[in-house]
């Protein structure tokens, strides 16, 4: 049943993982969080620790093992597939789309929730492209074909495409990943800006620790053992960060908030 709340983003409990012939492996398990509107969350991890796993969990692309996930006070399970893609957009990595699609096009394909069956574009729809193409400074490319784009490009087009979709809530897995340090810092602070000024709550998985720790209004940080969710800089104090990784070969130094290398 639909409650108000102000979280637009909620799991209790939340087990993931994987059932193949009846064999149930599990990611993790007992996972709560609540999230707000207009906050940019990083969702940090070790390879192989889970964090595609919940955020497709999250997304309703992967069942849960158990729990439950809420997303503007009602209970995934009871979203309809149109219903959820005007609440949640979601760009994967190597998410690519058709090559012969040009720029604008890919990011129109993110108004789709909203038009009719043969799904022509009215001008409220081309507006929000253009508009997002503007945003994401994508003019000078909104005539190229995405098999034309670089790497980097493409991820841009990609997040113009769930931002057009003007959904409350924004799941990306690892948005910079083909992008140079300027690049991903210019992604990472666009997505803070969005979040703020649009009161959208945008949640990322990333290997950027340390652009995460400076842009993120939260992180989640996914270990083994544990799952925590708060500040970064409360992160920093509570040293979550040192739980991340083996300490053989690196170690957080809580001054710099950054990793280090034994030497
Ligand atoms: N379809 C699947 N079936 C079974 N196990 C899977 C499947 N996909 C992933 N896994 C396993 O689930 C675990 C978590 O994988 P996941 O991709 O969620 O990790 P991740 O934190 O996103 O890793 P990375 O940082 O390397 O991208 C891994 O042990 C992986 O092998």
């Amino acid at each position: 049943m639909s409650t108000t709340t102000t979280y637009t983003l909620e799991a209790n409990a939340l087990s993931i993982g994987y059932t193949h012939k009846n064999e149930i492996t599990t990611i993790a398990e007992n996972l709560s969080f609540q999230l707000q509107k207009g906050e940019l969350i990083g969702l940090v991890g070790a390879n192989g620790m889970g964090k595609s796993t919940l955020l497709k969990t999250l997304c309703g692309m992967i069942p849960s093992l158990g729990g439950v996930v809420t997303f503007n006070g009602k209970q995934l399970k009871n979203y309809t597939e149109q219903n959820l893609a005007k609440e949640l957009s979601i760009v994967l990595t190597g998410a690519i789309p058709p090559s012969n699609l040009t720029v604008s096009e890919i990011i129109a394909l993110g108004r789709q929730p909203y038009t009719n069956w043969i799904g022509s574009l009215s001008k409220q729809d081309k507006a929000k492209v253009i508009e997002v193409i503007d945003l994401l400074k994508l003019s000078s490319l909104k005539h190229k074909k995405s098999y034309e784009l670089s790497d980097g490009q493409l991820q841009k087009v990609l997040l113009g495409r769930a931002l057009a979709q003007d959904t409350s809530v924004i799941v990306l897995d690892e948005p910079t990943t083909h992008l140079d340090i300027y690049h991903k810092a210019y992604i990472l602070k666009l997505l803070k800006e969005v979040a703020h000024t649009t009161q959208k709550t945008i949640l990322f998985s990333t290997h950027e620790i340390d652009l995460a720790i400076q842009l993120c209004d939260q992180m989640m940080i996914l270990t083994k053992d544990n799952f925590t969710v708060d500040q970064p800089c409360n992160l920093i104090s509570k040293g979550s960060f040192n739980d991340l990784f083996p300490k053989d070969l690196i170690h957080f130094d809580q001054t710099t908030g950054s990793f280090r290398v034994h030497k």
